[in-house]
C-alpha cells in the first residue's frame, strides 16, 4: 500500500516515521525547507523508549496517486495543503486527518466526498524540538480511524462491500507499526470526544498560562478546570455529541492531575508561534452560540488567544 504522509512536523513525522522505521511504503509530501532539512538531517525521533533516525522518502509534490494519504498539518495550513495533495487522490484513495477539531472533516468531504475522506483521532503529546527532530513527551502514541459512520452508512447502506475491503487494507497497513492503531466504528464521536478534552485542555492552559498541574496547585484552579470542562461538556451534549464512558473518565482524570499535562497550542504559544485557536476554541464557542450553551470561560479563552494572534 502507497502511504502519502501530508506534513512531517510533530505527528507526521512521528506517525509517518513510525510506518516507514516498520516497513511500510511511506513518502512524506513535503515543503522545501523541510524537504532540505530531512535530506541533511534525516527524521530523528527522540521518544521515552529511545531514539532514532530515517532517512525518509520525500517529495515536494504527488508523483501520482496513493492508496493512503495521512493528512498532518495544522488547521491553519489545511486549505494550502488540500490543494497541494489533491493530484495524490485518486478514485480509491483513503484520506485520513490527524487534525484536532472538527471543521476540517467538512473541508475534506467537500472536496473528496464522504467515500474517500475519513476521520481519524491521534493521541499524543509531541513536538519538533529546536534542531527539527520529532520529541514524543510521553509514551501515548494512539491512531484511531474509520469511515465518517453514519455518512458512510448512507453511502454504503448494506455494508460488506469495497468500503469495508478498503477498511481491512487500510488497518493492515496501520496496525503493527510501533504504535496503538485502532479501527473505529464511532469515529465522529471519538473526533467529539477528542475536541471536548482538547477544547478544555488548550483553553486553560493556554488562558492561564500554564500547565494543567500548575493550575490545580494554584488558588481556585481546581474550579476553573472544572468549570471550564462542564461548559465543553455541555457544548458537546447540546451538538448530540454527549462525552461519556472512557471519554468522560479521561476528560476528568487529565482536569485533576498534578502533572506538568500542556496541549499542542499550550506549547506553540510559549515558543511565539500561530495557533489553533479557531479550529480548537472558537468552533466550540460558535457550537455553544449555535445551541444557545453559556460558555463564558470558554469565550475568555477565545479572546485571550485572539489578542495573542493579533499581536504575532
Ligand atoms: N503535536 C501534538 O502533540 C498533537 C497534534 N495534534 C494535531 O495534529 C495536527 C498537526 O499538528 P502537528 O503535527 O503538531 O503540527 P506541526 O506544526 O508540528 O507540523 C505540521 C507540519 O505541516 C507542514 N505543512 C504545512 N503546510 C504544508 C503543506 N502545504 N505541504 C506539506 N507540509 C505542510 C509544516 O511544514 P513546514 O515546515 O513546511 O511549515 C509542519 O512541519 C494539528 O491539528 C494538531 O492540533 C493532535 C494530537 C497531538
Ligand atoms: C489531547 C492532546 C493533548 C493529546 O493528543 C492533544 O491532542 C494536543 O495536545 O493537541
Amino acid at each position: 500500500m502507497r502511504i502519502l504522509v501530508v506534513g512531517a512536523g510533530a505527528t507526521g513525522g512521528y506517525f509517518g516515521g513510525r510506518l516507514a522505521q516498520a516497513g511500510r511504503d511511506v513518502t512524506f509530501l513535503v515543503r522545501p525547507a523541510r524537504a532540505a532539512h530531512l535530506a541533511e538531517h534525516g527524521l530523528r525521533i527522540k521518544s521515552p523508549d529511545g531514539e532514532s533516525s530515517l532517512r525518509p522518502h520525500t517529495v515536494t509534490e504527488p508523483d501520482g496517486h496513493y492508496d493512503l494519504v495521512l493528512v498532518a498539518v495544522k488547521s491553519y495550513s489545511l486549505e494550502t495543503a488540500l490543494a497541494d495533495l489533491t493530484p495524490a487522490v485518486g478514485p480509491r484513495t483513503v484520506v485520513i486527518p490527524l487534525l484536532n477539531g472538527i471543521r476540517h472533516i467538512e473541508s475534506l468531504v467537500r472536496r473528496f466526498s464522504v467515500d474517500r475522506a475519513w476521520g481519524g483521532v491521534c493521541m499524543i503529546h509531541a513536538t519538533l524540538d529546536e534542531a527539527g527532530d520529532v520529541h514524543q513527551m510521553s509514551t501515548l502514541h494512539r491512531l484511531s480511524f474509520g469511515p465518517l459512520d453514519s455518512l458512510a452508512a448512507a453511502a454504503d447502506p448494506v455494508g460488506g462491500g469495497e468500503a469495508d475491503e478498503r477498511l481491512a487494507a487500510v488497518a493492515e497497513a496501520l496496525t503493527g507499526a510501533g504504535f496503538d492503531a485502532r479501527v473505529s466504528t464511532t469515529i465522529v464521536q471519538e473526533l467529539w470526544d477528542k475536541w471536548v478534552l482538547l477544547a478544555t485542555l488548550g483553553a486553560a492552559t493556554t488562558l492561564m498560562r500554564g500547565s494543567i498541574g500548575a493550575i490545580n496547585k494554584a488558588p481556585g484552579g481546581s474550579g476553573f478546570l472544572h468549570a471550564l470542562a462542564a461548559e465543553t461538556s455541555a457544548v458537546a451534549a447540546a451538538a448530540g455529541h454527549p462525552i461519556r464512558g472512557k471519554a468522560a473518565a479521561m476528560l476528568e482524570a487529565t482536569i485533576v492531575t498534578t502533572e506538568p499535562t500542556t496541549s499542542s497550542m499550550y506549547r506553540d504559544l510559549v515558543q511565539g508561534l500561530p495557533v489553533e485557536s479557531g479550529a480548537i476554541v472558537g468552533d466550540m464557542v460558535a457550537e455553544a452560540t449555535k445551541h444557545e450553551v453559556s460558555v463564558p470561560l470558554l469565550a475568555a479563552a477565545h479572546t485571550g488567544l485572539a489578542v495573542y494572534s493579533a499581536n504575532l
